[in-house]
């Protein structure tokens, strides 16, 4: 049989996706309508819209938890079939075993993938270094802060070398400085790790210092309503590159589209 994938498929595609939820009384709720994407290979994306319109939708679909109610989402030129090794994730909440140390976290990915406790190991204490934990291998989460818990999440997530890394609101619940840092530090893991991602957040400023490009969601039903090319130079320091006029100029136009979709009732 020969293979039928083009070697240069985007790394992820929506193709007119839709996806409804049917509530216990037969209601239903439109979450995403008609939605097209295409994320190439290496590339950066943020995905904003108003609360509740369908991000995190996109990424579960990504991830075949969910399955598009109607059109296709392909990963690599190939249709979503259930869970897939490529794909890492960050989400808002630490997805740490409390129980076990920073490098016993990091290393339970590739132990888990059947590699040798040496490798294991080896690998984890390399990535522990790599963001900055290495006089808190020994610790346990709730030793940590914040912020120290989010860079165990990166190294755990980053040690699998993810070809699509999905993010929801990975940093929402950090301060201010930290925050910012954690966006410099992601950024730094990505050019090294050159895989594809896709960054759900409410922050518009974040989506704009990180991304390659956004795309812009309308309020529930949620479909495209624009894609933003950000034409900033890289590397990127997320604290500075907000005072660049061209950085000012994308979120004033940005926020004029998503101001329009977001109502308060
Ligand atoms: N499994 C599900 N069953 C039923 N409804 C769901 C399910 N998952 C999501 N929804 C509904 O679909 C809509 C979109 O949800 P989603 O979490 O994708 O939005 P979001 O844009 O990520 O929200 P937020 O910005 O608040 O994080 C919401 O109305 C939500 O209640």
């Amino acid at each position: 049989m020969t293979n039928t994938v083009p070697q240069d498929a985007p790394a992820i595609e929506f193709e007119r996706v839709s996806c409804r939820f049917i509530a216990p009384d037969g209601s239903a709720t439109v979450a995403l309508r008609d939605f097209s994407m295409r994320v190439g290979k290496g590339e950066f994306v943020a995905i904003v819209g108003p609360t509740g319109c369908g991000k995190s939708t996109t990424l579960s679909l990504i991830t075949g938890l969910l399955k598009p109610s109607t059109g296709e989402v392909r990963l690599m030129g190939k249709r979503v079939a259930g869970i897939d090794p490529r794909i890492g994730f960050v989400f808002q909440a630490d997805a740490v075993f409390p129980w076990r140390s920073v490098l016993h976290n990091v290393a339970a990915g590739p132990l888990f993938r059947g590699a040798g406790r040496d490798q294991a190991y080896g690998l984890a204490e390399e990535w522990v270094r790599k963001v900055g934990l290495a006089k808190f291998a020994n610790h346990y989460p709730h030793q940590l802060s914040g912020g120290m818990r989010k860079r165990v999440a990166l190294a755990q997530t980053f040690i699998n070398n993810p070809q699509i890394l999905l993010m929801d609101e990975p940093f929402s619940a950090l301060d201010m400085q930290t925050r910012t840092l954690m966006q410099d530090e992601l950024l730094q893991l990505w050019s090294q790790n050159a895989g594809s991602v896709v960054f759900v957040t409410h922050d518009l400023e974040e989506a704009i210092a990180m991304a390659d490009r956004v795309f812009v969601l309308t309020a529930r039903p949620a479909t495209l309503k624009r894609v933003y090319e950000i034409d900033l130079p890289r590397p990127r320091v997320t604290s500075e590159i907000r005072y660049d006029k061209r950085f000012v100029e994308l979120s004033r136009e940005i926020w004029a589209d998503l101001r329009e979709e977001v109502h308060i009732d």
